[in-house]
């Protein structure tokens, strides 16, 4: 048996760490500001213990500029600086982290060390994604320290001399490849900086120092001599970043209209959201940030949120569906975990434990959060409702421990116009047959109908509202979700018939079979409570819904669906006048009646195909005739 150490060749790791280590080459550029960032925050951290001396009105700043004639890009910074010696461990030694070097040695005394963005040690080397050489110009802030210059050419060999910096920090300079010229074009460094760094702490510029008369404005675009002032003199730079971003401060500092200008400067989205939920975790993990609930539709396809997270200040990705809850996504909004790696990689993040303390958080105050708006401003939360519910609803299908804890909170809205809880609409009942209406428009008659007899049912109109009931059903014992048009228990008199009156009755369903002559149609006759319709259609729940499932399932199960017949019932209400005259009339009149009854019934529920539609038209105008 052998045991010992894996060798690893490191001219073979080094093309591997340049190219593959992130998937996009914009990335370098995050990496190298926020180390200028870092060494910054590492300065202004050892002034704050007394470690370093600082000048009170010093101004703090990365600056990138941009020499496109000479085909350079420089990053500086006048932070903390590098010694040789520290340059010899920190770059030299690939995958050695300065950040956690600082951090190990600074952490007790102070929590702001937590601030620093890096961790691996292998950011810079991004460098080299764009780069076919980089130099580093660096001088330490501690007391008589010589300037340094490292030089490398991309190969494995690199030059550590004295330098010729004269002020404390570091310069960076990229000599950009052929293939990476894109990245001398002001535009896409603005871009890109915007895109990474728009929150980072410290102070970015963007300088292009060949072109003196350029102004520059932080739309991203080129705009030579067009800004120029009147009187020639340029105006003050703007940093192109919030150092302050709203969800690093305290929820009680921020005002309404704060909240609000953010959501509209980071989503570009001039619609008012909802409400917002202001993240503030301390412990057991770090987590900061703001989630918009904006107006969502009834069916939410091609509507999707975004929610961006951070690390540090620093963006890492859009919609990272392992750490925020996949439904969480049709909301806006920003989430900053310093605790997770820059460079995400999702299989890490999948099988990550911390990550799925961070998700099932998040879960639980967006619960809370709408429970506390459902207790304490009910008005408000039915208001919010009909824009909301959608969400919500998806949330209880997606998660169930987001169904428990939000269950108590789904409210319906009725016929009326109100919004009951589940429990306000049974009220009591024994039977927990909750009637709904998913269609208000072609369901009218039915609506009327109950509405007539003081009957409540609730509108359930979307696509996912047909799951979200199977999902109470299964959850809350007993409670049976019927379409309006399925049941007629509630709007019949139910008393016992005698002999006679059913033997009429069969008479009547016979004469109705005979003219219709369809095999699959079911016709009774109940006595119903509303005695100006002569007929309604009733569908039966259970085989619509799966029907409604197959159709939903598309083409190979197409087939299935002709399983589940629409279990359509004619029910005849023998307290109709029309109804109780068909006995009465002569054969070719009873028949207009009995189609023209059936016909009436039929649209009252979906529209009429083409072909019948003509032959209703047709009647109604023979009728019309027989009257005068
Ligand atoms: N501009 C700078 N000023 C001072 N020190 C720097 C600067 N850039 C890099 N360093 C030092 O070099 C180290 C390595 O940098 P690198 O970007 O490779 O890794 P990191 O920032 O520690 O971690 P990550 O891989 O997460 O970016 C840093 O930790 C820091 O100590």
């Amino acid at each position: 048996m052998a045991k010992g150490n894996i060798s690893v060749d490191s001219e073979n790791l080094f093309p591997i760490i340049k190219k593959w280590l992130y998937s996009d080459k914009d990335i370098f550029l995050r990496e190298l500001v926020s180390n200028g960032c870092d060494a910054v925050t590492k300065l202004k951290k050892l002034a704050s213990i007394g470690e370093a001396q600082i000048d009170e009105s010093e101004k703090f700043k990365v600056t990138v500029s941009i020499f496109k004639d000479a085909k350079k890009l420089v990053i500086s910074d006048n932070g903390i600086g590098m010694t040789a010696e520290e340059i010899d461990k920190y770059i030299n030694q690939i995958a050695f982290s300065g950040a956690s070097d600082f951090l190990s040695k600074y952490k007790e005394e102070d929590d702001k060390g937590s601030q620093i963005i890096g961790h691996f040690g292998l950011g810079f080397y991004s460098a080299f994604m764009v780069a076919y050489s980089v130099e580093i110009d660096s001088l330490s802030y501690q007391d008589g320290a010589k300037a340094a210059k490292w030089t490398c050419d991309g190969s494995m060999e690199f030059d550590l001399t004295d330098g010729d910096r004269t002020e404390r920090g570091t310069t960076i300079t990229l000599n950009i490849a052929e293939d990476s010229e894109e990245f001398l074009e002001e535009s896409t460094i603005r871009q890109i900086l915007h895109k990474y760094c728009a929150f980072l702490p410290i102070e970015i510029y963007v300088e292009v120092p060949e072109d003196k008369h350029e102004d520059h404005c932080d739309c991203g675009h080129d705009h030579e001599h067009e800004h120029e002032h009147e009187d020639d003199t340029p105006s003050e730079p703007k940093p192109i970043n919030n150092t302050t971003p709203l969800w690093m401060k305290k929820p009680s500092e921020c005002t309404d209209e704060e909240y609000k200008e953010f959501y509209r400067n980071v989503f570009m989205d001039f619609n008012e959201p909802l409400f917002w939920i202001h993240l503030n975790v301390d412990y057991p993990f770090n987590l900061k940030g703001i989630l918009y609930f904006p107006k969502i539709n009834h069916e939410f396809a091609g509507q999707e949120g975004q929610i961006k997270l951070y690390n540090n200040q620093v963006f890492v990705a859009d919609n990272v569906k392992e750490v925020i809850p996949e439904f969480l996504m049709l909301l806006k909004g920003v989430i900053d975990c310093p605790d997770l790696p820059l460079n995400v990689s999702r299989s890490f993040l999948q099988n990550d434990g911390y990550v799925k303390k961070i998700s099932s958080h998040i879960t639980k105050k967006v619960a809370d959060k709408l429970a506390s708006i459902y207790n304490n401003e009910r008005e408000n939360y039915e208001k919010y409702w009909d824009y909301i519910n959608i969400f919500i609803k998806y949330g209880c299908l997606r998660d169930e421990k987001f169904y428990e804890k939000v269950k108590d909170v789904i409210i319906y809205k009725d016929i009326d116009g109100k919004y009951l809880t589940l429990d306000e609409y049974l009220d009591g009942k024994e039977e927990k047959d909750v009637y709904y209406v998913s269609d208000p428009q072609t369901q009218s008659q039915y609506i009327n109908m109950f509405k007539n007899q003081g009957l409540n049912a609730v509108v359930l109109p979307s696509m996912m509202d047909t799951h979200f009931i199977s999902l109470v059903e299964m959850k809350q014992t007993g409670v049976k979700f019927k379409r309006i048009d399925s049941a007629i228990n509630d709007i019949s008199d139910n008393t016992e018939k005698d002999d006679s009156t059913k033997e009429q009755e069969e008479k009547l369903i016979e004469k109705f079979k005979n003219e219709i002559k369809d095999d699959t149609l079911k016709i009774e006759v109940q006595s119903l409570k509303d005695d100006s319709i002569p007929a309604v259609i009733l569908l039966g729940e259970q085989s619509r819904r799966m029907q409604e499932m197959y159709k939903a399932y598309g083409q190979q199960m197409a087939g299935m669906a002709d399983m589940f017949h629409d279990e359509f019932t004619l029910v005849l209400n023998s307290n109709n006048s029309l109804i109780k005259k068909i006995d009465t009339l002569n054969d070719e009149d009873a028949n207009l009646v009995i189609e023209h009854v059936y016909d009436l019934a039929k649209i009252s529920h979906s529209p009429l195909p083409a072909e019948q539609m003509t032959k209703f038209i047709e009647r109604s105008n023979k009728l019309l005739e027989k009257l005068f």
